[in-house]
């Protein structure tokens, strides 16, 4: 049986199934709680994606948006399909070449890269640094000083769009921490300054409006303004971009209230609004970058949890408490978003009544679903929390001293733990005596 809403099924044992293995047994196997990947659901992703643009026949690269989830054997399997790679920070770059992730199609982001990120990516000739403010272009021009090396950039700008989103979700407005401002005339002031540097290759350039986004015209807006500047530098300065990277940002269902639309349908809007754009202005098709992170591995994750305790309020509500919370999946607390979830073990059991289910934090915020409908539940059951995958481990943190959990891999009946549960000793092996 097929769980609504949800890529996953419920088993002859009534017990949900995912990638083909029964969730209590990966949670007894595993322990809790437990981030548990279907990775052909990933796969399914990458190459919906990378598909629409073939059939367009569109020079593209889709670039995973690491920051989503990144591990070793994460990275390992968008390598094996062919994406190219977003990091943002150094650690992600580390990840991205510690899973032996192709440079050539690594892209360097960050509203302030250090010296020494810049120069790791410049040394491991990364495909482009996506540059975001003039410290940034500074710190570049200080690097290729004293050597020879060349490096491709695209500039970001911030068109001054608002995502239908959440505040703090939203990236192409004018009041923004990233990218160069369109409007105000600092990304052509960046774009002069590098683009005289003959060691610098300006191929284009990136925006990213937001996250979470379900319609197509935002994008096309973003477009249209993108071509506005185009036209003015193409006329001022006789400049053609070759890449045009409009970002990520592209929308999954968490509950039933969300509509995602498929993958080819913003391939298609985007490429349309782009190739309509340059045939208008007599320039050869742009190569068209995409990255998306949450639409690559979001649906294709689950947070298997044990119940504990539970706390009844007549006439007001019952609180299930779970052993983890807003430390693995910070989203309900950060944003107030919000999941659907199964009794892993009871998942084809009457719904009775409804449950709200609490994490194990010193935190009244720390609740992960409100007024969940379940069958009857005891302590020991397991809850599945669906649609985890993207910016819950990898905003996992350690309030109250929780350890992060394991994450496991399952691909057609076998699973793979692919990242150790952290320890105690994990925990404290930063820390000194002060005795
Ligand atoms: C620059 C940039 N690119 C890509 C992404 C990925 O976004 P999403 O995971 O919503 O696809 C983000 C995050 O919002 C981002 O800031
Ligand atoms: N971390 C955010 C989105 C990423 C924002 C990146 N610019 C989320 O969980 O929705």
């Amino acid at each position: 049986m097929i769980i609504e809403n949800h890529p996953f099924q419920i088993n002859s044992k009534g017990h949900l199934e995912i990638g083909g293995m029964d969730a209590t047994l990966l949670a007894e196997k595993h322990g809790t709680p437990l981030y548990v990947y279907d990775v052909s659901i990933i796969r399914e992703n990458c190459k919906s994606f990378l598909q629409s643009f073939k059939d367009l026949d569109v020079q593209a690269q889709v670039a995973y948006a690491s920051k989503a989830f990144s591990s070793v054997a994460m990275l390992q399997v968008i390598k094996q399909e062919n994406l190219s790679l977003d990091v943002v920070s150094q650690g992600e770059l580390h990840t991205a070449l510690k899973a032996g992730f192709p440079t050539e199609r690594i892209h360097v982001h960050g509203n302030n890269k250090s010296y020494d990120e810049l120069l790791l990516a410049v040394e491991n000739n990364v495909g482009c640094i996506v540059v975001d403010n003039f410290h940034e272009i500074n710190l570049i021009e200080t690097i290729l000083q004293n050597n020879n090396y060349e490096i491709n950039v695209l500039i970001r700008v911030t068109p001054g769009v608002e995502s239908n989103t959440h505040q703090y979700i939203m990236t192409g407005n004018e009041d923004s921490k990233f990218g160069f401002s369109l409007q105000n005339g600092q990304a052509e002031e960046a774009f002069l300054q590098m683009h005289k540097h003959n060691q610098i290759h300006v191929k284009g350039l990136h925006c990213h409006i937001g996250s979470q986004i379900f319609e197509t015209d935002r994008f096309m807006k973003t477009i249209d303004l993108l071509f506005e500047t185009i036209t003015n530098w193409k006329e001022s300065y006789q400049y053609i971009p070759d890449v045009l990277n409009v970002g990520g940002g592209f929308g999954i269902r968490y509950t039933n209230e969300d509509n995602p639309l498929e993958a080819r349908d913003y391939v298609q809007a985007i490429t349309n609004a782009i190739s309509g754009h340059a045939s208008r202005l007599g320039i050869p098709m742009p190569e068209i970058w995409i990255e998306p992170g949450r639409s690559i591995v979001g649906n294709a994750g689950i947070t298997l949890y044990t119940i504990g305790s539970m706390k009844h309020i007549p006439e007001i509500r019952t609180y299930i408490s779970v052993d983890g919370g807003m430390t693995d999946n910070l989203r309900p607390a950060l944003y107030q978003a919000k999941y659907e979830g199964v009794i892993a073990n009871k998942a084809n059991e009457e719904i009775i009544t409804e449950g709200s289910i609490a994490g194990k934090c010193c935190e009244s915020g720390d609740m992960l679903i409100w007024d969940l409908p379940i069958p009857e539940v005891e302590p020991g059951d397991t809850l599945a929390v669906f649609s985890t995958g993207a910016y819950g481990y990898s905003m996992a943190n350690h309030y109250n001293r929780f350890p992060n959990p394991a994450v496991v891999f399952v691909e057609n009946g076998v699973d793979k733990l692919v990242v150790k549960r952290e320890t105690y000793q994990d925990l404290s092996k930063n820390d000194l005596s002060y005795e």
